[in-house]
């Protein structure tokens, strides 16, 4: 079975990170996730989450380092699922997709039922939070 690269984002706001749930008539419905999607032929990673984020969320986000990527294996298909940390950086959120959002703090990250390729994802981000967040802060 061919790998699906896809891109998601965890965009940092005051302290703390934008999560949000499929809706039901997308794939995994109700699970939670960072938002992005599927990098499409010779797309270059980054300009396609800011397409992806632009298309479900309505906003610009500013994108700096890629933490680990996660690989899983669901029953149709297996993705590679590549975080990039980001930042709101300007427009209104308008859920175009998703069924609702939420921003987890680090003590918070676990109270969603994430979809199951993020859970390793969001164990690396909570160890980094601390190392995180202030190079979030000095580069905007
Ligand atoms: N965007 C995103 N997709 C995820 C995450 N975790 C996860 O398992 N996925 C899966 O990765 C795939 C990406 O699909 P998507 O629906 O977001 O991407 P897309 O908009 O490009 O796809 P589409 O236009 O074919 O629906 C889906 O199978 C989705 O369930 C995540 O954190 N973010």
């Amino acid at each position: 079975m061919k790998t699906i690269p896809v891109t998601c984002a965890i965009i940092f706001h005051q302290g703390k990170v934008l999560v949000a749930q499929r809706s039901l008539n997308m794939d995994l419905p109700g699970k939670w996730e960072f938002p992005g999607g599927k990098i499409e032929e010779s797309e270059d990673p980054k300009v396609c989450l800011s397409r992806e984020i632009k298309e479900e969320l309505s906003i610009e986000i500013e994108i700096f380092e890629t933490l680990k990527p996660s690989e899983f294996t669901y029953p149709t298909k297996t993705i590679r699922l590549i975080p990039f940390v980001a930042t709101w950086k300007s427009g209104e959120i308008d859920l175009l997709e998703h069924e609702q959002i939420v921003w987890l703090g680090e003590k918070e990250l676990f109270y969603v039922d994430w979809a199951e390729a993020d859970v390793p994802i969001v164990h690396d981000l909570q160890e980094k939070w601390v190392k995180l967040v202030p190079q979030i802060k000095t580069a905007t």
